[in-house]
């Protein structure tokens, strides 16, 4: 695209000078940034201090480099005209002037001195005379929009209203990723993204309101206000990872990387939940009693009785009585330790008392002995220094019981119990050493063990939830986590894991030398180059690397399933199960959260329709509500078209106020059911013609997308669809969160019966469109669009036909 240059002396051509100094000065500190961490790399520091100071320098200048590489464009969108006669520039970051003292050249976006430019009304102009907006392509100025905020200034700029740049960013064709909104943040977003409030903060807002966008640029902001939340990262959840892709860019375009995004489905580490369920063992599966059933299900593995009575010991047997069983059981759940920790406590017990029984019995077999030998000299007459060799050996009357076993020898025993393969047998029996993995896989598979352990369901649910062993799926995560926190860590197993991983972190040290030694000698071994092989065997640069926290704090947290994050971000949070709050707030043990979503907008059964309902129980009355009323995305006439759905799911919910008009109104077109398909294909390829380069999307039930999506030549599809294709099909599960420019919904009956909330997935469906919206129903139109939606003239008629 050619960019047209600005008029001699127009306000965009005065700024192109200012702008160039500003990318002048970008680069010179992007050449600084380079050198210094070449600088570092060069660097092999002798001690390990002077190492680690090497690799915190590297890391740290890779971080500004990445930094300042996103700033590339858009590097300045905003000028301040001060009441003083100052000028303030605002940008993506902040670019101090050449010497370090005097005013910066140009401000961050999230600085406090910025925040009137987002802010500033005539009413309340904040010192702000006039507002300017620079829009950049590349390192040009294109144009420049002016907002007089106090009247005694005079009018400028090339003529366009102050919403224009705006209405410029919500009308411009998507591209399947989500843009920032730096240069055009709203006051009422501003205040959500900049709010000082520490604890859990929820905005609630309608569809295209801003919730994903505000919450993105709050992450971004808690990161440059709060640095030390750096350190401990800052986790994304969203509800699919097609949505994670699609708002992928947002974050490291501002320059910030610590973030971990993820579903809930992700985070438990080592566990890929690719298993698919029925959506009522989903639901279920989330409820808040199934902690109460894991919780059971553990206890029920702690020395149940019957278990244990006879144990081997090298030739012995040793009988064990219910009431040792249940003491040392007792004694170990009184610790509240988890149970693969508590496992040492009820050991110990047992062997302890085991070992005491057999120095009791070893006694009383010596008295008994004694006993015998007594009456036997008694009886017999036998020589008087015999009898006192007998004494000296412990003869009658001399020692105590005790003496015979003595502590040492009660020790040994205890020593000799513990490494008994039978005793270990036994004790692995009792209590055994359980991973989460295997405490689930055995629940779900034992019909018997469920009806014992959650009677609180009722038998078709517990039958809902019987399966083989055999993969995930992700309303397990949540079961696997609660359980890992009633387990404990096995240290045993950990140990394992750990030997394992540096291992594997040695052969790729190894590796590396390889490769560097190859590189450096070009494969001739006898050249005198010195290579890292000849300062580094492999297994210290994997040690050096794990020192030097070598992994970012993003791949850390998200390799580490006890990871307590600064700040967590749920989007769509509305979609959580119970369960899920409960792994997600052990996540954020400090409560600093933003949570955005919208309860008309739940699909998920686990869902919820309450804020309240959710947050009370852990919160009590500690977390804020913040709104967002202004719609973005949806035009006009969507939204009218959406009244009525909105009406029967939230009655008391005002719907979200549309900025713009789009001039296009949505259409309805009843199909006969078996030409679905095909009149699917031919109507999408007519709405793509007409978007010129824009996205279009087809959403129906997440049954029929797969069927459906064969019907559409060339459209993107599946699991992972590329957003960036110009037609994509999309279940409507998948489609949450997402926009496009245009919007068929395919049997939006289907979608209305596949789910108890499928009024709220309809109401997702249309809600995604930018610009244009069609829906194609089989039959009948579903009652709540009849009305709402005018029908097209023709079956066959062109989309076109659709203009207004
Ligand atoms: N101030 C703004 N400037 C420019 N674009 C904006 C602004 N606020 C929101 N938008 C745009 O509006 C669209 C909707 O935003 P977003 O997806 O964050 O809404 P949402 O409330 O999460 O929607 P939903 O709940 O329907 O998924 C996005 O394209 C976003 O970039």
């Amino acid at each position: 695209m050619t960019v047209r240059e600005p008029r001699a002396g127009s306000p965009a051509e005065q700024e192109q000078a200012y702008v160039a100094v500003l990318y002048q000065r970008l680069d010179v500190l992007r050449a600084e940034a380079a050198d210094r961490r070449a600088e570092a790399a060069r660097d092999r520091g002798g001690t390990a201090q002077a190492r680690a100071e090497r690799d915190a320098a590297f890391a740290r200048y890779s971080a500004r480099l990445a930094r300042l590489e996103a700033a590339e464009n858009g590097l300045c969108f905003g000028r301040m005209d001060l009441a003083g006669g100052s000028r303030l520039y605002v940008g993506r970051i902040g670019l101090p002037a050449p010497d370090g003292e005097g005013d910066p050249l140009l401000v961050d976006w999230r600085a406090p001195a910025a925040r009137p430019f987002y802010v500033a009304t005539a009413a309340a102009p904040q010192g702000v005379r006039r507002r300017r907006h620079i829009v950049t392509r590349g390192r040009r100025v294109v144009r420049v929009d002016d907002e007089i905020l106090d009247s005694a200034a005079a009018p400028s700029g090339d003529g366009l209203a102050g919403e224009a740049v705006l209405l410029a960013a919500l009308t411009a064709g998507r591209t399947g990723r989500m843009r920032d909104i730096v240069a055009t943040l709203r006051a009422e977003q501003d205040a959500i993204i900049r709010s000082d409030h520490q604890g859990v903060l929820v905005v609630q807002g309608g569809p295209g309101t801003g919730k994903t966008v505000v919450a993105l640029h709050r992450a971004a902001y808690l990161l440059y206000t709060r640095p030390r939340l750096a350190a401990r990262g800052v986790l994304v959840v969203g509800p699919n990872s097609t949505f994670l892709t699609y708002i992928g860019q947002v974050l490291p375009g501002l320059g910030e990387t610590g973030v971990v995004s993820a579903t809930v489905a992700d985070l438990f580490p080592g566990v890929v939940a690719d298993r698919v369920e029925p959506a009522a063992a989903a639901e279920i599966k989330g409820r808040a009693v199934m902690a109460e059933v894991l919780a059971a299900a553990v206890r029920a593995r702690q020395a149940p009785p019957g278990q244990g009575v006879s144990i081997a010991f090298g030739t012995e047997v040793l009988r064990l009585d219910d009431d040792a069983r249940e003491r040392a059981a007792a004694l170990a759940r009184a610790s509240s330790l988890p149970h693969n920790r508590a496992r040492a406590l009820f050991a110990d017990a047992i062997i302890g008392h085991l070992a005491h029984r057999l120095a009791e019995e070893t006694n009383r077999l010596a008295d008994r002995l004694e006993a015998e030998v007594a009456d036997i000299l008694a009886e017999a007459d036998i020589d008087r220094a015999v009898r006192e060799d007998l004494a000296e050996l412990g003869g009658a009357g001399q020692r105590e019981p005790e003496e015979i076993v003595g502590a040492e020898d009660v020790r040994e025993l205890r020593r000799s119990l513990a490494a008994d393969p039978g005793v270990r047998a036994a004790l692995d029996a009792l209590w055994p050493v359980l991973t989460p993995q295997r405490l689930l896989d055995e629940l779900f598979a034992d019909p018997d063990r469920l009806a014992g352990l959650a009677p609180g369901l009722s038998a078709a649910e517990r039958a809902a939830l019987v399966r083989r062993p055999g993969g995930w799926t992700a309303a397990d995560v949540p079961l696997l986590d609660e359980a890992a926190e009633l387990l404990g860590a096995d240290d045993r197993a950990a140990g394992v894991r750990a030997a394992r991983e540096r291992a594997r972190r040695v052969a790729y040290a190894q590796e590396v030398l390889d490769i560097d030694a190859g590189a450096r000698t070009g494969g001739d071994e006898t050249a005198e180059v010195l290579t890292a092989a000849d300062l580094l065997d492999a297994g210290s640069l994997a040690d050096r690397h794990e020192e030097a926290g070598g992994a970012t704090v993003a791949e850390r947290a998200a390799a580490d399933r006890t990871w307590a994050f600064g700040h967590v971000i749920v989007d769509e949070a509305q979609e959580l199960s119970e369960m899920a709050w409960r792994l997600l707030m052990r996540r954020c043990p400090g409560r600093s959260m933003t949570l955005v979503g919208d309860v008309a907008q739940t699909s998920d059964p686990a869902g919820t329709a309450s804020w309240d309902r959710v947050l009370r129980p852990r919160l009590g009355d500690r977390w804020r509500l913040a709104r967002l009323s202004v719609n973005y995305r949806t035009p006009a006439e969507i939204m009218d078209a959406t009244a009525g759905l909105l009406a029967e799911l939230r009655p008391e919910q005002a719907p979200p106020r549309p900025v713009r008009e789009a001039g296009v109104r949505p259409w309805r077109l009843s199909v006969p059911a078996r030409e679905l398909p095909a009149l699917l294909a031919r109507y999408a390829a007519a709405e793509a013609a007409l978007l010129e380069g824009g996205r279009l999307a087809v959403i129906t039930s997440d049954g029929r997308a797969a069927e459906l999506a064969a019907a559409v030549p060339g459209a993107a599809a599946g699991p992972h669809p590329d957003l960036t294709a110009p037609v994509v099909v999309l279940g409507v599960t998948q489609a949450k969160g997402l926009e496009f420019d245009s919007v068929l919904v395919a049997d939006p009956a289907g979608i209305l019966a596949a789910s108890p909330r499928g009024r709220g997935d309809l109401y997702v469906a249309m809600t995604r469109a930018t610009q244009r919206l069609g829906i194609l129903h089989p039959g009948p139109a579903p009652a709540v669009l009849a009305h709402a939606v005018p029908e097209l003239g023709r079956p066959a008629a062109s989309a076109a036909d659709s203009r207004t």
